[in-house]
């Protein structure tokens, strides 16, 4: 069986740059997902055109908008880039930029120009569950977000709480903590 072999990690895109090149469809989906998640993600968009949808979201979110084409300045100081023109050689060129500069790059709708994909996000309070199917398929990752959305009950944050002002309680070394911790949950896996 094929196996999914990337590494998921939960970035603090509050004090992270995040470049989208475009401002039509695709650009607005992934700021619309990625602002879902993350409010407050410190984004900039550079496009010589924004439809209105992508417009009003990006107000939204206090995006910053440069209306202008595409030029590897746009780079300086920026982490994470997503390149959806609808121009295949500009987002050749952002990815080819970015790899030699060693800047995580994702063309979205193009698994082999991204060196991570956005995945399903499910978020409750502290909670946040992340969904890839290794670029394999967007839809099945959507369904699973909507279905783990339904079934994660919304008080799953309240245990987190708890846990967190319990093991301020506890005594005694982190081996102590950690067996305690554990024994204290141990009926949410246990069957029996
Ligand atoms: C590889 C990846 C790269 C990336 O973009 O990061 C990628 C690639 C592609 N997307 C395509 C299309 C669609 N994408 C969606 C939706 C989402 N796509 C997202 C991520 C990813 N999309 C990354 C892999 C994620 C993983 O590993 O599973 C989600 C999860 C997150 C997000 O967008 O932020 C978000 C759901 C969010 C949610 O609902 O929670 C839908 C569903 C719909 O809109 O109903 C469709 C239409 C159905 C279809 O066509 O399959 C196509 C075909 C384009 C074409 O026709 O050519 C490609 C290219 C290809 O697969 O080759
Ligand atoms: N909309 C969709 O659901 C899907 C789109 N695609 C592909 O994704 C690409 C983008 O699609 P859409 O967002 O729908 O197109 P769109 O036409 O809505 O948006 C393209 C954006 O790229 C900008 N752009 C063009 N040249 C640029 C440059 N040099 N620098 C910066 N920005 C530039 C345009 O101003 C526009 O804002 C297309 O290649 C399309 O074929 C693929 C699958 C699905």
């Amino acid at each position: 069986m094929e196996r999914n072999n990337l590494y998921p990690i939960f970035l603090k895109t509050s004090q992270l740059e995040v470049l989208i090149i475009g401002g039509g469809f695709v650009a607005e989906e992934k700021l619309h997902f990625l602002t879902k998640s993350s409010p407050d993600a410190k984004v900039i968009m550079v496009s010589p055109m924004f439809r209105e949808a992508t417009t009003e979201l990006a107000n939204a979110f206090n995006v910053t908008m440069i209306t202008d084409v595409y030029h590897p300045k746009y780079l300086e100081g920026k982490h994470m880039v997503v390149a959806t023109t609808d121009v295949p050689e500009v987002n050749i060129q952002v990815y080819n930029d970015c790899r030699a500069q060693s800047k995580l790059v994702n063309v979205a709708d193009n698994p082999p120009l991204c060196d991570f994909y956005m995945g399903g996000i499910v978020t409750k309070g502290n909670v946040k569950v992340a969904i890839s199917t290794n670029g394999k398929s967007p839809t099945t990752a959507k369904r699973l977000r909507q279905f783990f959305e339904e079934v994660i009950p919304e008080d799953i944050d309240q245990m987190v709480k708890n846990l967190n002002e319990y093991r301020k309680t506890i005594k005694g070394d982190f081996e102590e903590k950690v067996d305690q911790m554990n024994q204290i949950t141990e009926k949410l896996v246990n069957k029996k």
